[in-house]
């Protein structure tokens, strides 16, 4: 091989290993950020001392420890003047380009995206105050209920966590390939099975292998990582470009009406003037318990938007009902229908008072 091949060879290595410095920094800062709402004091000196120590320790004949403590001098003072920014965190399940963190930039831009393992972590790290909100699905228009995170609102401590938003976002997935794929090599798909059941059609016609993978931004995560040979992803645009892929083709989902709708929860109520609330209640098991707690909204001439059972997991045959309705908490009638309702009820939960997403 030329010296010059050889050289480019090199280099693309070399480029590749940068960008995985710069994401591992940006996750460093992610947790150095969640630390700030946990303590007095920004700086710790006793903390940075020992870090620098101990990376002082494991130089190597290459990484000589005054370069090691430069380097993590430089890290740390970054991190520190993150940490006073006063950024506001927001957590969404799944890896960085997720369609939680695509509905997080339709939001709010400034707002920082924290991925988080499952729905339960960005329930708990809103609850513990590591981060100031979170982003959950809580419906998809060809799937209906997230029953996971439908759960989590029937089992949330409402005192601890509250829906101040929600956000309804189209859902449009790519074909993402390493750079320079030709798409007739690909032979096999890799995604969330939601992903690839949402595009089908397209990977039927195209005689595609589907791969079920456990996130749609994960999968676009590992091609970029192990780029194996022949195989495309299922995800975001946001993917292509956090991940340095190609998009080879564009709105492959086989209905164009997918659509999510996420809800912003916080630790803090919104002080903000709402148009619809979401309520939480079980009933007791008689005839007729359910209509007269319909009754109470329809009487008050509230619009109802939802109704979901979902069984409750501690209580084998009793069922807990997520209902939405079109209205705000400061209005005489919506309190007045609220108190009766909780009256009436077994369980009853008022999980918030926020903005109605435009439809
Ligand atoms: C992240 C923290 O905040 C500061 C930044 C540090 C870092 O970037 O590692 C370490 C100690 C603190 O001065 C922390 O308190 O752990």
């Amino acid at each position: 091989m030329e010296a010059n091949e050889l050289l480019a060879r090199l280099r693309k290595k070399i480029d590749s290993i940068d960008f995985e410095i710069l994401k591992l920094i940006n996750q460093r800062m992610e947790h150095t950020l969640r630390t700030r709402k946990l303590k007095a004091n920004i700086s710790d000196p006793g903390r940075e001392q020992e870090i620098i120590a101990s990376l002082r320790r494991r130089s190597s004949a290459l990484i000589r420890s005054e370069f090691s403590e430069i380097l993590f001098k430089e890290i740390i003072s970054e991190s520190k003047l993150l940490q006073r920014k006063d950024l506001k965190l927001i957590g969404f399940q799944g890896e960085h380009g997720a369609y939680g963190e695509v509905a997080i930039r339709i939001v709010d831009n400034s707002l920082v995206p924290i991925p988080c393992m499952e729905f339960v972590d960005v329930f708990d790290e809103v609850i513990n105050r590591q981060l100031d909100f979170g982003i959950v699905p809580v419906e998809n228009s060809l799937e209906g209920a997230v029953t996971q995170v439908n759960d989590l609102l029937v089992e949330t401590d409402v005192h601890k966590i509250k829906i101040v938003g929600e956000v309804k976002i189209p859902i449009h997935h790519c074909l993402l390939a390493s750079p320079g794929t030709d798409y007739h090599e690909i032979k096999v798909v890799y995604s969330h099975p939601q992903a690839l059941a949402q595009c089908r059609r397209f990977l039927s016609k195209h005689r595609l292998e589907s791969r079920p993978y456990y996130d749609t931004a994960g999968a676009a995560m590992m091609l970029s990582k192990e780029k194996p040979r022949a195989a495309a992803a299922i995800a975001s645009k946001l993917c292509a470009e956090l991940y340095n892929l190609d998009v080879l083709f564009e709105d492959i989902e086989d209905n164009e009406t997918n659509a999510t709708r996420f809800l912003i929860l916080s630790n803090e109520e919104s002080n903000k003037a709402g148009n619809k609330c979401s309520i939480v209640f079980s009933t007791e098991h008689k005839a007729g318990a359910l209509f007269n707690i319909l009754k109470i909204f329809s009487d008050a001439g509230l619009n109802l938007t939802r109704i979901e059972s979902r069984p409750i997991r501690n209580d084998p045959g009793k069922y807990a009902f997520l209902l939405d309705f079109l209205g705000s908490d400061r209005e005489e009638k919506v309190i007045a229908a609220l108190e009766k309702a909780r009256k009436e009820t077994v369980i009853f939960k008022f999980l918030g008072c926020y903005n109605e997403a435009p439809q």
